[in-house]
């Protein structure tokens, strides 16, 4: 690998990207102002929300937006020209972003995050943005659904050895955290995170001493706080008697936590295990399981009545196991013609659901005063105020004739200001407030949209302003034919 001591994110992109900034430059018209909406289609695993996560990640990308030296000589081998090299080495970030916070509960059709810039600066920040905010999303909305059947505070994120390479590994671990992981095994994550970290032992350990109670011993005598692996030969049989043995035996010299399962019959080892625990006099004993666990593992787990008292998950959350990527996408919906106005832009598809939503818009979250739940999500064009309004109409935008009207509403912005005129005006928050902040936004929700299987539908809805306005681009943009 070749290294750079001024290697920087600005060719995190696809070729693409920087092959049409430059036919804007070229064009002249590379400093129109653009506006893009970040948003995903369809929420992922079948859940009924999802949970955005990747802002403090984008911002301080953002940042750093700038081509270095190295860059510049890279892009000149590839056999870019000198003046559009002399155009990317003198661009800074001069936009301005708009985005929902990290640890917001976020649906599909909604825009998470809004990039307003000159267009080729918006066109270079489109494949990195996307790349950070489709992973973090994800493992985000993931960790959440595990965390709705496991409890809060009682699932380890144990999946660094199994994540899409370092970055994935930490960054996911920071995910799992704020939506109510209790912590991490990866240490790295914890020292840049803060996140709590917890560990027990391998069979490795177990092995190496060839012979169980020693190993637990040897441990025991180097750690306070003791977690013993008891499956390696045999869970009932030696391992749980050898961890009562040693606990026994260290007495109060150790924090005897609790016992691991890691294989076999989870269900019929736990209640075995617990009940031997008890017996011998440790109640407060904990036992952990892990093993290939997702959400459905768990769920079954706990109907069958199992002892567990927390989790250790690595794979299938720390690769989105069953849905690896999500589709979030960076659409155009407004740009500045030559006479410096700005004219909205539609793609349309045969797909009634990828036909984009043209303009600025705000995303509101539309709360009933009356029991403090969301009623839906309502996109209204940029200079709407849904709170003025007496009663409020919100009707599915494809299915037009699913409608309703509320009163007695709070309609709530979703969106902050993160950066304007390239200056960045968001304070982060610490990683415990957008922990707290997650819990708190999903309080606002029936149980019926958070259920993990078959959830319902939360309504996300266009103000009619915003709805005709749709309908008008479409008409306007359609061949005369087709009109
Ligand atoms: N009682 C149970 N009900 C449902 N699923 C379970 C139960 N016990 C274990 N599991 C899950 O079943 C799967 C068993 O996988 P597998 O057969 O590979 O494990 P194993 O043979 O017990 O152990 P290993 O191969 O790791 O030594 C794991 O995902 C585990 O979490
Ligand atoms: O199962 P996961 O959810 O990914 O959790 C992490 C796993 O990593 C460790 O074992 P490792 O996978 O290295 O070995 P094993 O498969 O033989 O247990 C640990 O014992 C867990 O089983
Ligand atoms: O601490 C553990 O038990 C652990 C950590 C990572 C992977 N598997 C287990």
């Amino acid at each position: 690998m070749n290294q750079y001591s001024d290697d920087s994110f600005m060719l995190h992109t696809d070729l693409y990207q920087i092959n049409m900034a430059e036919t804007y430059w070229r064009d002249d018209i590379h400093e129109r102002n653009a506006v893009f909406d970040i948003y995903f289609r369809k929420l992922p695993f079948g859940n009924g929300y999802g949970v955005f996560a990747g802002l403090e990640r984008v911002i301080s990308l953002v940042e750093r937006f700038g081509f270095t030296e190295s860059d510049i000589n890279y892009l000149r081998e590839t056999g870019y020209q000198e003046d559009y090299l002399t155009f990317l080495k003198n661009m800074a970030f001069t936009g301005t972003i708009r985005s929902v916070r990290e640890g917001e509960i976020v649906f599909g059709n909604e825009p998470l995050m809004r990039i307003e810039a000159p267009l080729a600066q918006a066109q270079l920040l489109e494949t990195l943005l996307l790349n950070v905010i489709n992973y973090q999303t994800l493992i985000a909305t993931k960790a959440s659904r595990m965390v709705q059947v496991a409890g809060r505070g009682t699932a380890f994120e144990f999946g660094t050895r199994r994540a899409h390479e370092t970055e994935a590994a930490i960054w996911g671990a920071r995910a799992a955290y704020i939506t109510g992981f209790a912590g991490t095994s990866n240490v790295r994550a914890g020292k840049l995170f803060g996140i709590p970290i917890s560990g027990t032992h391998a069979h490795a350990m177990v092995q190496a001493y060839q012979d169980e109670y020693t190993a637990f011993s040897k441990y025991a005598e180097t750690h306070k706080d003791c977690v013993f692996l008891v499956d390696t030969y045999d869970t009932l049989r030696s391992g749980v008697p050898n961890a009562i043995r040693v606990a026994k035996e260290f007495g109060d010299k150790i924090n005897f936590k609790g016992i691991r399962l890691d294989s076999g019959d989870l269900a019929y080892l736990s209640k075995n295990a617990r009940r031997m625990l008890d017996e011998e006099g440790f109640p407060d004993a904990k036992i952990i399981a892990s093993n290939d666990l997702d959400e459905e593992t768990i769920m079954s787990l706990n109907a069958q009545g199992a002892k567990i008292d927390s989790w250790g998950i690595g794979t299938k959350l720390i690769t989105a196991f069953d849905q690896p990527a999500l589709g979030a996408v960076f659409k155009l919906v407004s740009i500045e013609n030559e006479r410096g106005e700005m004219v909205d832009t539609i793609k349309i598809s045969g797909n009634p659901e990828k036909v984009t939503t043209p303009g600025k818009k705000k995303v509101y979250r539309i709360i009933n005063n009356a029991n403090g739940k969301a009623e839906g999500d309502y996109i209204a064009l940029e200079d709407e105020n849904p709170q003025a309004e007496e009663k409020l109409k919100m009707f599915h935008p494809v299915h037009t004739y699913i409608s309703k009207f509320v009163t007695n509403f709070t309609a709530r912005e979703l969106h902050e200001d993160i950066f304007a005129g390239g200056k960045l005006l968001y304070k982060l928050p610490e990683l415990e407030d957008i922990r707290r902040y997650v819990e708190q936004s999903l309080s606002v929700f029936w149980d019926e949209y958070k259920r993990p299987v078959n959830p319902e539908q939360y309504p996300v809805d266009l103000s009619p302003a915003c709805w005709e306005h749709k309908m008008k681009k479409i008409e306007e943009m359609l061949p005369p034919s087709a009109r």
